[in-house]
């Protein structure tokens, strides 16, 4: 059977003194993609959960709330509250990753694992069956506009294997770098959710960029 496939543009490279036009002109999305960043775990400081709570008020588009910030678990209460769907953390980030993931169940939230791009898959082979995604850094963490690093291909593949040794349904989300030119090979790795930030907000229709990076994965499927 052939995977979903589901597009979501990140508000990092969106033009931030328009946000909600910004974010209405990504028609067909299937995510919003929100980075959160602390100037700690990453070099970079971004989005709080007031900024989430607001963009909650003006899409019905579910929130994909990417937390690159240390001592998660603090926030994850904040984050939940202003309206994240699903909360992904970093493994490298949380001490105590088993417990982390519970509280984002139990707030009732979608939980998901990021790993950078120097960490390796075994890493996540404990907690793999209690997570909805696992997302792959395909950048370093911190900064929009970068490019794909191609060993990623090879970790998402081996990492659809692990998934498919677990017998559950769990998404591969991939970010950094992904553009309509490299997603049908990204896809074809065994990815099925895919971040876009400056590949969609550097165009001059959004809607159509996510239209046609969806038909780019559409095209590899028999
Ligand atoms: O998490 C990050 C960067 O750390 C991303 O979500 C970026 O926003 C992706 O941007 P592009 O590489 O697609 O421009």
């Amino acid at each position: 059977m052939n995977k979903p496939v589901r597009i979501a543009p990140s508000i990092l490279s969106a033009d931030f003194a328009n946000l909600g036009n910004e974010i209405h002109a990504c028609q067909g999305a299937d995510l919003i993609h929100i980075d959160v960043m602390d100037g700690h775990f990453v070099p970079n400081i971004t989005i709080g959960p007031l900024v989430v709570s607001s963009v909650k008020k003006i899409t019905q588009t579910p929130l994909d709330v990417h937390l690159m910030i240390q001592r998660p678990e603090e926030y994850l209460e904040a984050f939940a509250t202003a309206g994240a769907d699903i909360l992904t953390v970093h493994i490298e980030a949380a001490t105590h990753l088993h417990r982390v993931v519970q509280q984002i169940r139990d707030l009732g939230k979608s939980p998901g694992v990021s790993l950078n791009p120097a960490t390796p898959l075994c890493a996540i082979e404990e907690i793999l069956p209690e997570l909805d995604m696992v997302l792959i850094m395909s950048v370093n963490p911190g900064f929009g506009g970068q490019k794909f690093i191609p060993a990623s291909l090879d970790k998402i593949r081996r990492l659809r294997a692990m998934i498919e040794a677990t017998g559950k349904e769990i998404s591969i989300e991939v970010d950094g770098g992904v553009t309509p030119a490299n997603i049908a090979e990204v896809y074809k790795a065994g990815a099925d959710t895919f971040v876009a930030g400056s590949a969609v907000f550097s165009t001059s229709n959004y809607s159509l960029t996510i239209q046609q990076m969806r038909i780019e994965c559409q095209g590899t499927q028999s």
